[in-house]
C-alpha cells in the first residue's frame, strides 16, 4: 500500500443522506480518470464526522461495492466512542477493506498514554492492519519521535498518516522505522514530502489533481527533481483556490462542473456562494490544460 490515495468526498443529498448515484461516479473518477493506487474512506473530507454509525457503515459498504478489488481501501473509523471504532473496523474488515485507519482521539486534551490505550485496544479487537491518522491542527496532539515509535511498535500498526508540517520529524521517522508506510498528509507539501522520505500521500485533492500527484511521485523516482517541482506549483495553484472556499467545497463545486454528481455538503457546512463558486471555477481552466 503506497502511493497516491485519494480522500473520498461523499455526495450527500440535500436532506444529509447518501447519494448514492453520485457516490458511485466519484469513486469510478478516481479510479478510471484520476488513476490513484487507493482510496481513504471516511476520513474528514467524508464529512464523516457528521455522521452517525450507520451512515458511516453504509459509505464503507457502497465504496467497497463499487470499488471491488480495483484498489487498496482504507476506511477511517476514528471515534471518540471505542466501542463504535471497533464495530466499524470490525465491519470495514469483513467488507474486505484492506487496512483501518483512526484519527487520535480528540477534544479531550488526552495524555499520549491514554492515546496508547485508546490503540491498543483498537488494534487488539480489530486485529487488522491499521494506519495511525495524525493531524495535529484539528486535534491537539501532538507526538514526538518516541511517541509515534511506541504506537508503531503495536503489532498491526503498519503505518502512519501524517497530516503535519514537520519534515524533519518525518524523514527521521522514515529512516527509524524503514518498514513502515508514512503518507504525507499535506496535499501542497507532496514534493517535499515524498523527497524526504515519505511512501505516499493521502488527501482531499488528489479527487480532483490525482494525476498531477502520481506524476509528481514518478518524476521523483525518476530523479526529474524539475518535473516534480513544476508539478507541485501546478497543483499548489488549484490547492491556493480550494483553500480559498473550503476545500471539500471547492471540490464537489469543480466535480459538477465536470458533470458529476458531488452533491450537497452535510449540514452545518453551507453551500458556496456565486462569487466563490466563480472563483473555484478558475480551477478548471488549469486542470482541464
Ligand atoms: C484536514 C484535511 O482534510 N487534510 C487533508 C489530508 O490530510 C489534505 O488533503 C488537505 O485538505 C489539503 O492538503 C489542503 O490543505
Ligand atoms: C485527507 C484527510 O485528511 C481526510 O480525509 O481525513
Amino acid at each position: 500500500m503506497k502511493g497516491i490515495i485519494t480522500a473520498l468526498i461523499t455526495p450527500f443529498h440535500e436532506d444529509g443522506t447518501i447519494n448514492e448515484k453520485g457516490l458511485k461516479e466519484i469513486v469510478r473518477y478516481n479510479i478510471d480518470t484520476m488513476k490513484v493506487n487507493g482510496l481513504y474512506v471516511g476520513g474528514s473530507t467524508s464529512e464523516s464526522f457528521l455522521m452517525d454509525e450507520k451512515q458511516k457503515q453504509q459509505l464503507f459498504a457502497l465504496v467497497k461495492k463499487e470499488a471491488g478489488e480495483t484498489v487498496p481501501l482504507i476506511a477511517q473509523i476514528g471515534s471518540l466512542h471505542v466501542e463504535e471504532a471497533v464495530r466499524l473496523g470490525n465491519e470495514a474488515k469483513q467488507l474486505g477493506y484492506d487496512a483501518l485507519s483512526a484519527i487520535t482521539p480528540y477534544y479531550y486534551k488526552f495524555s499520549f498514554q491514554e492515546i496508547k490505550a485508546y490503540y491498543q485496544r483498537l488494534t487488539e479487537e480489530t486485529n487488522h492492519p491499521m494506519i495511525i491518522y495524525s493531524n495535529p491542527a484539528f486535534t491537539g496532539a501532538q507526538f514526538s519521535v518516541d511517541d509515534y515509535g511506541e504506537l508503531l511498535a503495536f503489532p498491526n500498526v503498519i503505518g502512519v498518516k501524517y497530516t503535519d508540517t514537520d519534515l524533519a520529524k518525518l524523514a527521521k521517522l522514515k529512516q527509524m522505522h524503514p518498514d513502515k508506510i508514512f503518507f504525507s498528509g499535506a496535499d501542497e507539501m507532496l514534493f517535499p514530502f515524498a523527497v524526504s522520505g515519505a511512501d505516499g500521500a493521502i488527501g482531499s485533492t488528489y479527487n480532483l489533481i490525482g494525476k498531477e500527484a502520481i506524476q509528481l511521485y514518478e518524476a521523483i523516482q525518476a530523479s526529474d527533481l524539475k518535473t516534480a517541482r513544476d508539478v507541485q506549483s501546478q497543483m499548489n495553484q488549484v490547492i491556493d483556490y480550494l483553500l480559498d472556499v473550503g476545500v471539500y467545497q471547492g471540490i464537489k463545486h469543480v466535480f459538477k462542473q465536470k458533470g458529476l454528481d458531488a452533491g450537497f455538503m452535510k449540514f452545518p457546512f453551507r453551500e458556496l456562494t456565486e462569487e466563490e463558486k466563480k472563483n473555484v471555477e478558475k480551477i478548471l481552466g488549469i486542470i482541464e490544460k
